[in-house]
């Protein structure tokens, strides 16, 4: 039995895409593309010699080609430097930013460089932000494209009211120090306000900000291999890294939802022990602000199980279905949460914007988040109100009802049972496609207990999970039609539930329908 079970997970874990990045301490060095070292893509079933180095941070082929087989990796991969100096940006940005009348200052945009008078020639027919007024200068975000390529940059700015919620969120909590990691509009927010205390750095892969910030608050960077493309700006980071006895430094990240998070949460380690490093203390987490949807929770919390979602929803200007205003927003609002290790209960959520203090959770909630007194939390991952499920022991969006034939709760409408369970994980055995009623194992144990086969001493004794007689298996079982029929139409019989009690969702270890359910 143990060793079936063993085999039937197997296929659960079949289709997993193991991505692996650099770990220089431990001496595993990886191929480098213009965008730093490359990640190790591999399925766990085949093993890491079948896999192929990639790009980190772009997932088209035409954004970054680099693809080299793990079994053809040799010297001559490692021999390859890229030159991503940016000397030539500086002398730019120099010109650009030092020439004082702001009325000679443009900005072309179709190729990307901030430009002086003199340059205004070359670029005649050119798309030419012209006279840029000092707070585009100071803020670049209020007139740069938002590069939205959903494969790459995946730009997307916060709206004001959820900027003004991080302003006031760093206040209470006494930060004085921010990396804005892939956050321009914030860092360009808080750096342009002069009411603001807060000292930020920006990290990003978009590197049009490298005209309006100097090394001591941009850096050229990938946030999926913590790689700097600039020694120079590399060296003012770490130097801003360094904190005095009374200062707090914060990391905020907002990375693309198609991000691997297994990458960040790397990145965000690797940042903490480099703080603890320069300033010579033990190791310990900073805090961490990062900004994700809440049907990827899952993936967050297997890589940094400290992080806890804030109900807090953050909007976006310019994604229709992550704002709660405009055409195509959804009822509930922007699924975009917060998740952070600072305890949510120090975590305030202004209560003008909709959201209350549950004293029994001891945390902020959304005012729709109704505490569940069998649950004992406020349930409500989505903005709606969730109600309790008896049969589940859990709580579920509304839109759900109880199936009983899936044992499980599944959407109101278009449910198909055969089709709905093709992509279910079953309780008892953990193998895809069926639910418990199903289950062969389920089956097997029942009837183990019902008629004990007579000769079970033995671990080795061959039982066939069909007709329960010894002797051979269910795949050469000769009454193996009638019995799979059979199966098909065994309900959840009293029989079975007072022999054993399958499984429910609750008392499968699950916290919610929507850490399994795709969104
Ligand atoms: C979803 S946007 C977040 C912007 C944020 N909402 C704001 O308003 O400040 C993602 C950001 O991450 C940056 N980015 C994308 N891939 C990156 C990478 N591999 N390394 C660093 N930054 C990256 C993009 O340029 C973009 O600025
Ligand atoms: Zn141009
Ligand atoms: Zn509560
Ligand atoms: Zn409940
Ligand atoms: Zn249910
Ligand atoms: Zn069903
Ligand atoms: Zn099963």
């Amino acid at each position: 039995m143990k060793q079936e079970l063993e085999f039937l997970d197997r296929e659960d874990v079949q289709n997993r895409l193991v991505v692996k990045c650099e770990d220089d301490e431990e001496g595993d060095i990886h191929p480098q593309c213009v965008h730093g070292p490359t990640i190790l893509f591999y399925y766990e079933d085949k093993g890491p010699e079948h896999g192929y180095y990639g790009c980190s941070a772009y997932r088209d082929k035409k954004l970054c080609p680099f693809n080299v087989p793990a079994s053809e990796l040799n010297v001559k991969h490692f021999r390859r430097q890229y030159d991503t100096s940016t000397v030539l940006y500086r002398s730019a940005r120099k010109e650009f930013l030092e020439d004082g009348e702001d009325t000679q200052k443009h900005y072309c945009l179709s190729c990307n460089k901030a430009i002086v008078n003199d340059d205004l020639p070359k670029h005649f027919d050119h798309n030419v932000k012209q006279n840029l007024p000092k707070h585009y200068i100071q803020d670049p975000t209020l007139f740069l494209p938002p590069l939205n390529n959903d494969k790459a940059q995946a730009q997307y700015f916060f709206d004001e009211k959820s900027l003004q919620f991080f302003e006031n969120t760093l206040h209470d909590l006494k930060i004085s120090k921010i990396i804005c990691m892939g956050a321009p509009r914030l860092h360009c927010y808080l750096s342009s306000k002069p009411s603001n205390q807060v000292k930020s750095y920006l990290l990003d892969l978009d590197h049009r900000f490298i005209y309006f910030y100097d090394d001591t608050s941009f850096a050229w960077y990938n946030m999926c291999n913590n790689h700097f493309f600039d020694e120079l700006q590399k060296q003012e980071f770490f130097k801003f890294l360094k904190c005095q006895s009374d200062e707090r430094l914060l990391i905020f990240t907002d990375p693309p939802f198609g991000c691997r998070t297994e990458l960040i949460g790397s990145t965000l380690n690797k940042l903490s022990k480099l703080y603890s490093k320069i300033n010579q203390i033990p190791y310990q987490p900073l805090p961490i602000f990062w900004v994700f949807p809440y049907f990827l929770a899952q993936y967050i919390q297997k890589v940094l199980p400290s992080l806890q979602m804030s109900d807090y929803k953050i909007n976006y200007t310019n994604h229709d279905s992550y704002t709660d205003i405009g055409k195509s927003a959804r009822k509930q609002g922007s699924p975009v949460r917060l998740f952070t290790n600072v305890p949510l209960d120090i975590l305030k959520l202004p209560v003008k914007e909709q959201y209350k203090y549950c004293s029994k959770c001891q945390k902020y909630t959304a005012l729709e988040n109704r505490h569940c007194e069998i649950c004992k939390c406020c349930p409500s991952k989505n903005g709606s109100t969730y109600v309790h499920c008896n049969q589940c022991g859990l709580c579920v969006k509304p839109s759900y009802v109880h199936c009983r034939n899936c044992r499980r709760c599944t959407q109101k409408e278009g449910h198909n049972c055969s089709e709905y369970q093709k992509h279910q994980t079953c309780y008892i055995c953990r193998n895809v496609g069926h639910t418990e009623k199903r289950c062969l194992f389920w089956r097997k144990k029942v009837l183990h207990q019902m008629f004990p086969p007579k000769e079970t001493d033995s671990e080795n004794i061959i039982v066939c999970i069909l007709c329960n007689k010894i002797g051979h298996n269910e795949l050469s079982c000769d009454q193996r039609s009638f019995y799979l029929k059979e199966l098909t139409f065994m309900g959840e019989t009293q029989l079975c539930e007072n022999v054993y009690r399958m499984p429910t969702l609750k008392s499968a270890g699950k916290t919610s329908v929507n850490s399994f359910q795709a969104f």
